[in-house]
């Protein structure tokens, strides 16, 4: 190879490989947050590795001893720790909504998910000069889109004081800061009055709970009679077989690496719902066909997954990114593994999707 193919070669690779960078980089605006701005939440740099370790040795036990009476209490505080831990990689490597969506023929995953979003709002009949509760509001992905699409006031209430930072920053960005607010505080005991809401919703946030119940228990507290509630959320199908190790193994590496105590089987949802006084109007499974399979984005090339990996490894090693940041990252590609194989075989589903009511007060 003679000089001058030689500089034209280092030439293109070099700007290549500048693409390469900025490209997984990403536009801040776009991503929410460069591969370069990976932090781990509230904790600490050099907290991070140890604050891994705790979680996941909390979801590698039994599901017996994680269930046990204290951890229960325990629960809120370790689901905050996770959400510390992987807001920003949630952030940078899928978006701002923190929820799995079917896919839509011919639509990118920003537009399904949007559409999916504006779907909830249109459930519960959201409109103009109602005040509706988000109930788990990640960085207020579907809120902005709720908000935008239906007009009415959103609160929506993490246990993740990080994630209230990055979504009342999102929503100053977005103009929608006077109608979306976001407040810290725990979904089984919310900081808000009895009948306080004209409704309500939750995406894929309830899993976290131990107690289903509890959580139903305070969404019904909170509305007004009358009021509408929907959500999806993590479930077990009729599929799964508990005698079945492949399935066990799916499940369990689906809960560990979600944080979920346990996932509940498909029909616990309605029927927890009622025992708590919700009138269930409907109740079915958004992954079933028609949709287009939710898990088709999950499973990235796993060129993609790999890029992403030795980038958080070369950052880690600079000292730009947490050193922790490398092991949740490995918890997450062994997640989408588990999540991906329960999708397929049907066992799991992220979208059971039920709507209720609150029963209106009898004259
Ligand atoms: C509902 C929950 C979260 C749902 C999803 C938002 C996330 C579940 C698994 C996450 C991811 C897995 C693999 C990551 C990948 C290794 C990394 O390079 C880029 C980010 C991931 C794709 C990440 C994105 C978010 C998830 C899909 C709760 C109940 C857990
Ligand atoms: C997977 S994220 C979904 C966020 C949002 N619904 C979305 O779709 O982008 C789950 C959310 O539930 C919140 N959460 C989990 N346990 C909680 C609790 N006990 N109280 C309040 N929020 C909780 C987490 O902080 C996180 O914001």
């Amino acid at each position: 190879m003679d000089l001058s193919t030689a500089m034209w070669t280092a030439a293109v690779l070099g700007a290549a490989a500048v693409y390469w960078f900025v490209w997984v980089m990403g536009s801040a605006e776009v991503k929410g947050k460069r591969a370069v701005n990976l932090t781990t939440g509230f904790i600490g740099r050099d907290k991070a590795q140890e604050k891994h370790n705790q979680v996941w040795s909390f979801f590698v036990r039994s599901k017996e001893d994680i269930a046990a009476a204290s951890d229960e209490d325990k629960m809120p505080s370790i689901v905050e720790t996770y959400y510390d831990l992987v807001t920003d990689i949630y952030e940078w490597g899928w978006g701002q909504s923190f929820h799995l969506s079917p896919s839509l023929p011919g639509r990118s995953h920003r537009e399904a998910t949007r559409i999916y979003e504006e779907r909830v709002a249109d459930a519960i009949a959201a409109r103009p000069g109602q005040r509706i509760i988000d109930v788990g509001c990640g960085v207020g992905g579907p809120m902005r889109t709720i908000a935008a699409h239906s007009g009415a006031d959103i609160v929506g209430i993490t246990i993740c004081d990080y994630q209230v930072s990055r979504a009342r920053e999102h929503n100053r960005k977005a103009g929608l800061d006077r109608r979306c607010e976001v407040v810290r505080g725990n979904f089984l005991e919310m900081p808000f009055p009895e009948a306080s809401f004209d409704g309500a919703y939750s995406v894929q946030a309830i899993c976290h709970a131990p107690r289903l119940e509890d959580v139903y228990r305070e969404v019904f507290r909170v509305l007004k009679p009358g009021a509408l509630f929907v959500t999806d959320d993590w479930v077990t199908t009729a599929l799964y077989r508990p005698d079945d190790p492949r399935h066990v193994e799916a499940i369990r590496g689906t809960e560990r690496g979600g944080a979920l105590a346990t996932l509940r089987a498909q029909h616990e949802l309605a029927a927890t719902a009622r025992q708590v006084g919700f009138e269930v109007l409907e109740e079915r499974d958004l992954a079933l066909p028609p949709a287009e399979p939710w898990w088709t984005r999950l499973k990235m090339s796993r060129l993609a997954y790999w890029r992403n990996h030795l980038l958080i490894s070369v950052l880690a090693v600079l000292r730009i990114a947490p050193k922790g940041m490398v092991e949740v990252h490995e918890m997450l590609c062994e997640a989408a593994a588990h999540m991906s194989y329960a999708g397929e075989t049907g066992i799991f589903t992220p979208l059971q999707m039920i709507l209720c009511r609150k029963p209106s007060i009898k004259p």
